[in-house]
């Protein structure tokens, strides 16, 4: 498993500027957002500074007055690293090196760091590292000239502990390849996601806010081995497992990436075909954690990249997650339910609610099947709610009823009708 540099804690000073079109309310919630992406990173927060102006400072994005500042905090602080809140220019990173021995990095590099260290798949860790080099390449300015001191710590780490490569030769060449091998992969999946369509299968995807408890209900309803901890983005990489209603009747679930706000753009692009698949799913399991303050600001995040995802009309079951943290006394948006994924008792609500969720999108069928056909019968028990199985012993026949997915692929279902 991929675990971070657990030894090393860098003390890290945070930077934000607040420009007059940020309000109020969303500039604190970012910095908040900073703060906990940069333990997400392993850091150790030991100042926040930051200023309002009319814009950024083309040189130094900061104004002369508040680099002092920032200076002598440094000093005083024994930082090792500065990490601003906003991406920076090329040249504004050469700039403010000049003024500071920790090193600088922006919020972009660091989401980039937190994600390269929690690729699972090999295309998720293929993605990671084409967004790293394609960020690093036009802040190198000249063959194995080096960007702020690379060469260990956050904002330098590549997927799978890999130090991120530092000459331009090298980075070309290795998105080339990276490009060719992320195509590949995504042909691939392509394949397989168009096979799943193909045999009807009922599509249910988690989505989120990062940290909202996906990767727990997913473990718990797939019984997979999925990786979770108490961090941000455990989870990068979508994972698509078999889960068992207590019908019997199978659909497919499949893990997403967690959502934040003003995820870069290299990154929104990375994870794009992944997410689309989240935009395939028949029913969306919204997972919120109703413990957290920022829940509402976590909701508004998720729904905006939903309807940039064009999701937003795919039918919805909002999770209330870590009850236990905040009693579940919420009259929320329905259909909806507030569990916590920690409990055996809710993790059996769950399936229930997502079940009455999964029944209202399916057909009515009436079939009968010859005794001798254990197959299908077995399919029927599998791929669709069997409601009733009644033995005609004259005809030699079980009588079915049952709800089936529209586009089941057991063709066999032809005198459907309620
Ligand atoms: N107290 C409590 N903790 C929970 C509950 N569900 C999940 N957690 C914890 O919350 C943390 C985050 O859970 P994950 O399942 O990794 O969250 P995620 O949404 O997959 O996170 P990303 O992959 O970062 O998007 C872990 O430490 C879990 O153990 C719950 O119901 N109660």
């Amino acid at each position: 498993m991929n675990r971070q540099n657990d030894s090393v804690h860098e003390k890290a000073i945070l930077v934000g500027c607040q420009l007059p079109r940020q309000n109020d309310e969303r500039f604190f919630y970012s910095m908040e957002e900073l703060k906990s992406l940069t333990k997400t990173a392993n850091g150790t927060v030991c100042a926040v500074v930051s200023q309002k102006r009319e814009r950024y400072d083309s040189a130094t994005f900061i104004g002369k007055g508040k680099v002092e500042e920032i200076i002598a905090l440094e000093e005083e602080l024994e930082a090792d690293l500065i990490i601003f809140n906003s991406e920076l220019s090329p040249s504004q990173v050469r700039n403010l090196s000049n003024h500071f021995n920790a090193r600088i990095i922006d919020r972009t590099q660091l989401i980039l760091d937190i994600f390269a260290q929690r690729a699972k798949t090999r295309e998720g860790k293929l993605q990671v590292e084409l967004a790293q080099l394609e960020y690093l390449l036009p802040r190198l300015s000249g063959i194995g000239v080096t960007l702020s001191r690379l060469g260990g710590g956050i904002g330098t780490r590549g997927p799978g502990e890999t130090k991120l490569e530092k000459d331009r030769r090298h980075i070309r060449f290795r998105i080339h390849e990276l490009k060719q091998q992320i195509n590949q992969v995504v042909n691939h999946r392509e394949r397989y996601r168009e096979r799943r369509k193909h045999q009807g299968a009922f599509q249910a995807a988690l989505v989120g806010y990062t940290n909202a408890g996906k990767s727990t209900i997913f473990n718990k309803l797939a019984e997979a081995d999925s990786y979770e901890e108490d961090k941000l983005f455990a989870t990068l990489d979508p994972l698509t497992r078999k889960v068992k209603l207590k019908s019997g009747f199978q659909m497919l679930l499949t893990d997403t990436v967690g959502f934040i706000q003003d995820l870069p753009t290299s990154l929104i692009a990375a994870f794009r075909s992944t997410l689309e698949e989240a935009a395939e799913a028949n029913l969306l399991i919204h997972v919120i954690d109703g413990s957290s303050e920022d829940r509402s600001q976590h909701e508004k995040t998720v729904s905006r990249i939903l309807n940039d995802l064009k999701a937003s009309h795919i039918p919805m079951l909002t999770v209330y997650n870590k009850k236990d943290q905040f009693g579940g006394h919420f009259i929320p948006e329905n259909p909806s339910i507030s569990i916590s994924a920690l409990s055996e008792n809710d993790i059996s609500a769950l399936l229930s609610a997502i079940e009455k969720e999964v029944v209202k999108q399916l057909t009515f069928y009436q079939i009968d099947v010859p005794a001798h056909d254990g197959k299908l019968l077995s399919r029927l028990r599998s791929e669709t709610i069997m409601l009733e199985q009644e033995f005609n012993k004259e005809k030699q026949l079980y009588e079915c009823k049952g709800y089936a997915h529209s586009s089941s692929s057991i063709d066999s279902i032809g005198n459907r009708g309620e």
